[in-house]
């Protein structure tokens, strides 16, 4: 896929750049020399960063560049072939996705994975929230509690939707949902668990500039005031240099540049990154 821009005529919030400054929080996320390699591929060579906590940091980077097997890494479903992945300073390498996921980090997907044939309230209320119905002994013995649960699990989904603006939809099944309302939903159960960290993988891919605003702003909602940190691959770069600060830009496998966004637009072996794959095809 393209490195894409958004129209510029548009004077929304996704014009205004994120403030400087966004290396002062502490880490929550280490990444340190992570190699993984397909067959003679090496899809990530030696990468490294850190997200630190209250960011919303961006991962840019050529097709092919190793950003969506970095996610995999980091979010247990591949394990890498060297090097650690530490979250709030606990060593997470080779750990399970589920268990990654309980200990507060999650992830969307570049394609959303909604389950088509139940309703969109369904979907969030599925998502794992250490419900108490899951065994048998509860089931049986527990009745009321787990009933009690299932009505809070309920009410905390229906609470997303509405802030979400998918209320009007909660009944659909979410496969007849748009790409964006999908994308939202993505969120949606992200946020069903309380998360720390969310990792989103191209939240602005097949989105509708009207959903797009919406999500972005979702996005910088969920920052400013829950305190959720966002690390974002993007190619929508109007998107990443309003949202993103700091924004890391991978090449090959590894960190190429890390920086403001400012600082990433006009660093020249960025360009060259770009130039030398994507655009040099086109
Ligand atoms: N499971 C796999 N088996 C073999 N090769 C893979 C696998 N997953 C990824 N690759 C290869 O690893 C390289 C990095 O892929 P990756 O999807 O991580 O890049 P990306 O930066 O996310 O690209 P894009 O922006 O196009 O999504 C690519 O050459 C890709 O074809």
């Amino acid at each position: 896929m393209a490195i894409h821009t958004t129209p510029t005529t548009d004077t929304t919030s996704l014009d205004a750049g994120p403030d400087a400054g966004a290396s002062t929080g502490e880490v929550l996320l280490e990444v340190r020399n992570i190699v993984k390699a397909f067959g003679g591929l090496h899809a990530v060579d030696h990468c490294s960063f850190d997200v630190r906590r209250g960011t919303i940091t961006g991962l840019i980077g050529p097709n092919g560049a190793g950003k969506t097997t970095v996610f995999n890494n980091i979010t247990g479903f591949i394990t890498p072939d060297s090097g650690t992945i530490r979250y709030r300073g606990k060593d997470i390498t080779g750990l399970r996705p589920d268990q990654i996921f309980a200990s507060g980090l999650c992830r969307t997907f570049q394609i959303p994975r909604e389950h088509g044939s139940m309703s969109v309230l369904e979907n969030l209320m599925l998502v794992p929230t250490q419900q108490k119905g899951e065994s048998i002994w509860n089931a049986l013995f527990r009745g009321a509690e787990v009933r009690r649960q299932e009505e809070e699990n309920r009410a905390k989904a229906l609470e997303v939707l509405g802030y979400l603006e998918l209320t009007h939809v909660s009944d659909e099944y979410a496969g007849n949902l748009s790409g964006g309302q999908k994308k939202l939903l993505e969120l949606g159960r992200t946020l069903m668990t309380g998360p720390e960290l969310v990792l989103l993988d191209e939240p602005a891919a097949g989105v509708n500039r009207t959903l797009l605003k919406r999500l972005t702003s979702n996005i910088e909602y969920l920052s400013r005031e829950r305190g959720i940190t966002f690390l974002l691959i993007e190619h929508d770069m109007n998107m990443v240099m309003s949202l993103c600060n700091p924004v890391i830009v991978m090449s090959e496998g590894r960190k190429l540049v890390e920086g403001t966004p400012e600082e990433v637009r006009n660093n020249q072996s960025v360009l060259e990154a770009y130039l030398g794959g994507q655009y040099a095809a086109a």
